[in-house]
């Protein structure tokens, strides 16, 4: 980010917040201080209090302990439209947008103080003038479904802007992002510096602290453990470093690459949209081994979902074949695919991966409750539950107050560790991971990499599909380039080369596959 454009002014100032959860203390006397134009990058291990603490400043919790400040006067904040009214903002990490209605519709939502809505045609040319000047593509008559999730957070950063946010607040916004529309980002929000608003958000890519901050805070167990400025970092393992209280190993130690026995095998498959205009699945083949990492790359919204979708038997193929251990297993039931050793870990962890309202224990155990190691006769042994769930918690070091704990109230990182413990435990010989590190920390980032070379070290096939040609390069041994439903290539890890890849997941050149 280029030189801090800032007059010193204070536009926030959090003195000696506090805030418990029951079992847990998510803030101790926690300082923040944002000044005007500033970009604050606030980083921290999974559940560290990072959300929390930027939930106060919005209203969305209320303090245990500590002052507000914004703009120099003490702030009441009961409520985002509270804050809203003081300037400030947040986008969160699921975003709160209407589904079925319209951009217009969404923007105006919830507004406070507006005696009467304003005529539609007046709403439309506002939001048209501020996407103009901030380089945020909408359309005010789009339904919010049929957008992009990039779009769908243009709309979250446009209905800030429309209500006058001067400070935005953005959790993890990238998490979600393609490469390029992070980039856009990037962009807007120096756009938005460059009138004096000021942003505080939290990440867990390093390379984006550098290249987006002025600032980096590190809260570690809900303390405040370190505030410096950004230039003054060297590398980014030392940023890292001070996340963690460790190094971070950024290269990974694997065995040697013995592939095995044909696990799981796809043949020409083909999904056509509904109504049939168009393949989302374009003939896709490949086979996958035991002791090996199929990667998937690609920019998301190329088939990736819809082809781990059909694998897992969450989506019907139009044409072709599934094969698993040797069975013809196509468009199958969830349930047979999982009982035929294939674990799953989706990219939507919240509406697929856990239920919310059931505890950490449930979620962990559900998928060995019917198994002799947790039941007996239909009988589930409680007792082995909470001697599994506490081992579980302990590996993957999920950090929740008790496996009691519904899973809606752990940190989004956490929720991620659930869903990775339970179908890596599971695992009966596939793993189909997707983006199976987004949301969490450098550390946890790490503990999954390696974790998914333990399987294949293990003899288990795993298919990876990542947006990060880092963690692919890293960790896979093969990778399929996916690009408009089709494979464009599938290169051996060792001669694969950034650019090429690049090019592939562009569309621009094809390999026979
Ligand atoms: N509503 C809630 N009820 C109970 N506990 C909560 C609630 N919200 C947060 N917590 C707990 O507070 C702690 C801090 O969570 P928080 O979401 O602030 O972490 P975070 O740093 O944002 O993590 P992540 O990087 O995983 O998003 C966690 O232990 C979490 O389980």
């Amino acid at each position: 980010m280029d030189e801090k454009n800032t007059d010193e002014e204070i536009v926030v100032r959090m003195v000696e917040i506090s805030k418990h959860f029951p079992g847990v203390l998510a803030n101790d006397k926690v300082n923040l201080t944002l000044h005007r134009g500033e970009v604050l990058a606030l980083l921290g291990e999974n559940g560290a209090g990072k959300s929390t603490l930027m939930n106060m400043l919005v209203g969305l919790y209320r303090p245990d302990g500590g002052q507000i400040y914004i703009n120099g006067k003490l702030a009441e904040i009961h409520s985002p439209q509270d804050s809203m009214a003081l300037g400030v903002g947040m986008i969160h990490q699921e975003f709160m947008l209407v589904g079925n209605m319209t951009v217009a519709e969404n923007i105006i939502l919830g507004m406070k103080g507006l005696a009467v809505i304003p005529p539609m045609a007046e709403i439309k040319a506002k939001i048209t003038e501020l996407s103009k000047r901030y380089g945020l593509q909408v359309y005010p008559n789009k339904i919010i479904q049929e957008l992009s999730v990039g779009e769908q957070q243009r709309v979250e950063i446009l209905k800030l802007l429309y209500r006058g946010a001067q400070i935005l607040i953005l959790d993890e916004p990238t998490a979600v992002l393609t490469p390029g529309e992070a980039r856009d980002l990037n962009e807007i929000i120096k756009k938005m510096l460059s009138e004096g608003k000021s942003a505080i958000f939290i990440t867990h890519k390093m390379d984006e602290v550098m290249e987006f901050s002025h600032t980096v805070q590190v809260l570690r167990r809900g303390k405040s453990v370190s505030v410096c400025a950004t230039n003054t970092i060297e590398r980014v393992q030392d940023l890292a470093n001070m996340m963690v209280g460790r190094d971070i190993l950024f290269s990974l130690e694997r065995g040697q690459y013995k592939p095995g026995e044909v696990k799981l095998e796809a043949k020409n498959l083909v999904i056509k949209t509904i109504g049939g205009e168009r393949n989302v699945l374009d003939d896709i083949s490949f086979q996958l081994r035991g002791g090996e990492i199929l990667g998937i790359a690609g920019v998301a919204g190329n088939g990736q979902q819809q082809l781990t979708e059909a694998l897992t038997g969450l989506l019907h193929v139009s044409s072709g074949n599934i094969i698993i251990n040797g069975k013809d297993l196509t468009n199958k039931t969830p349930l047979q695919i999982i009982k035929s050793g294939v674990s799953h870990i989706p990219a939507d962890r919240g509406r697929m991966g856990v239920v919310g309202d059931m505890s950490v224990g449930d979620n962990l155990s559900m998928k060995k409750y019917r198994t002799e190691e947790l039941s007996n006769h239909s009988i589930i042994k409680r007792g082995l539950v909470r001697i599994f769930a506490e081992k579980l918690i302990s590996a993957f070091t999920i950090k929740t107050p008790s496996q009691d704990t519904s899973v809606k109230f752990l940190s989004g990182g956490n929720i991620q560790k659930t869903i990775l413990a339970r179908e890596i435990d599971s695992c009966g010989g596939i793993l189909i991971a997707v983006y199976p590190s987004r949301g969490l920390d450098v550390g946890a980032t790490e503990a999954v990499r390696q974790n998914l070379i333990k399987q294949r070290d293990m003899g288990n096939a795993v298919l990876l599909v990542s947006e990060e040609l880092e963690e692919l390069l890293m960790v896979a041994d093969r990778i399929a380039v996916m690009f408009e439903g089709k494979f464009m290539a599938i290169l051996d890890v060792k001669e694969a080369k950034t650019e090429e890849i690049g090019l592939l997941m562009a569309g621009v050149q094809r390999r026979d596959v």
